[in-house]
């Protein structure tokens, strides 16, 4: 089954100087298992796409079709988790408690202390763990912000701009995770400007003049 299908949406965002098409009508399939790259100039509507897949935003027209039903209101972490641009780590938590959090909402309780631990040692930032999210450098926190959202394997994961603020080798690590999580079964949707991360891409789609065509 399709987990991610989107058909004609379009999103119009009213400006003081008139209204702003971004998205045109985009179709898009994610299959499981696989990772899909979309590129586009900045201001393209990357994160305006990402925020209708996973029901942060509502489309103008259009459907989006999560794991062949129409995209519920808050879409269950485990079904569709994000790795917003901005992170949305919880300040008040640990790194590890908040890679832990979805395990801990959903019921996928049993081994949250190992997943939790692999996906940090993984990541390289184990030896952080017990620190706050305001102790550790942004690119730090974005890793912790990947971890979370690779935990609960999830059926859909949309992963906006995840490697922005690493370096190459935390870059590797954070792509072996992506395709970590696509073998094991997870539909995994990567906005980018990183060539690094398009080279592990199955499949390489553009976002241009608010529509998808592959790159
Ligand atoms: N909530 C909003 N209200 C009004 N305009 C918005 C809103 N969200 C995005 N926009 C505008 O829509 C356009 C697309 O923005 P978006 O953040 O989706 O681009 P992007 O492709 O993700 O860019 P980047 O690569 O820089 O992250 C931009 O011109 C932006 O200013």
């Amino acid at each position: 089954m399709t987990a991610l299908a989107a058909r004609g949406l379009t999103r119009v965002f009213d400006h003081a100087d008139g209204p702003l098409e971004v998205l045109r009508g985009v179709d898009l399939d994610l299959e499981p298992g696989e990772v899909v790259t979309v590129s586009g100039r900045s201001g393209s509507g990357k994160s305006a796409l990402f925020a209708l897949l996973c029901g942060f935003d509502k489309p103008d027209s259009g459907t989006v079709e999560l794991l062949g039903r129409p995209l519920p209101e808050t879409p269950a972490w485990q079904d569709c988790a994000v790795l917003p641009q901005a992170l949305g780590l919880a300040h008040e938590l640990t790194l590890a408690e908040n890679v832990a959090l979805p395990l801990r909402l959903s019921d996928r309780r049993a081994a949250v202390a190992d997943r939790v631990d692999e996906l940090l040692t993984e990541l390289g930032i184990a030896a952080l763990a017990d620190r706050y999210p305001g102790e550790v450098s942004y690119g730090q926190q974005q890793r912790a912000a990947l971890a979370r959202a690779a935990a609960p394997r999830p059926r859909v994961l949309l992963a906006d701009e995840p490697t922005a603020h690493l370096d190459h080798d935390s870059v590797a690590a954070a792509l072996a995770v992506l395709r970590r999580v696509a073998g094991e079964g997870t539909a995994v949707l990567v906005a980018t400007h990183h060539d690094q991360v398009h080279r592990v891409a199955d499949r390489r789609l553009a976002l241009t003049d608010g529509r998808i065509v592959p790159a």
